[in-house]
């Protein structure tokens, strides 16, 4: 069993909370949590949406780069009126999320949401990798956030993984819950061996950390 990451980092976020001008307190955390980002309404209207693509067009693309690093299939979701509540919910939870725990400073969403789908038929996964590159935009990215939209008991394995600090945890898998942490940290989503795993990925994007 790995540690779990959820609980520990929102019982530190009360102490520390809101304090205006520089905060001789405030400690830069690793990653961090919030629940029920997403109802489930929105998580199940998420999930139709990944099942609609592949199965109207068929061309979900499988994971960029190797197929052996990523096998998942993933679509993109722009800032679009369709998008609003979506984008204005991962906006709040993004802005608290970074005030609360990084106070990183951030641009805004620089990319499209990622919402992705991993099968247990194809043992879909994703290796340890970070998801800060070196390109225009993906040099840009600093904090992720991911959201978990598949029901905890709806699939085994798939657990997404950080090891932020030499230690790998293991992040909690409510769905709803954003899990955020900064964009250089290693991560990956362990092979799922039943049913099928869904989530959506964000980055937040601004200049060079100093
Ligand atoms: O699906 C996830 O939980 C993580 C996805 C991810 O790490 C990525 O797209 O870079
Ligand atoms: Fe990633």
């Amino acid at each position: 069993m790995l540690p779990a990451l959820g609980s520990a980092a929102l019982e530190v976020d009360t102490s520390m909370r809101v304090l205006p001008g520089p905060d001789p307190l405030f400690r830069q955390r690793r990653w961090a949590t919030l629940l029920e980002v997403l109802s489930p309404e929105e998580c199940d209207a998420l999930i139709a949406q990944a099942n609609g693509v592949v199965s109207l067009a068929g061309h979900l693309v499988g994971g960029r780069g190797e197929a052996g690093v990523r096998r998942s299939d993933v679509t993109w979701l722009a800032d679009t009126p369709d998008n609003a509540a979506l984008y204005m919910h991962l906006t709040q939870a993004a802005s608290r999320l970074n005030h609360d725990n990084f106070r990183f400073a951030l641009d805004g969403f620089e990319e499209e949401f990622q919402l992705a789908r991993y099968r247990a038929e194809v043992a879909g996964h994703y290796d340890w990798h970070v998801d800060r590159g070196g390109r225009a935009v993906g040099g840009r990215r600093k904090l992720a956030l991911v959201v978990q939209l598949s029901d905890a008991d709806s699939y085994e394995g798939g657990a997404l993984e950080l090891n932020v600090d030499g230690i790998v945890r293991e992040a909690p898998r409510q769905r709803g819950t954003a899990i955020a942490f900064p964009a250089y940290a290693l991560h990956r989503v362990a092979p799922v061996t039943n049913g099928i795993r869904f989530s959506l990925t964000a980055w937040l994007h601004g200049p060079d950390f100093t």
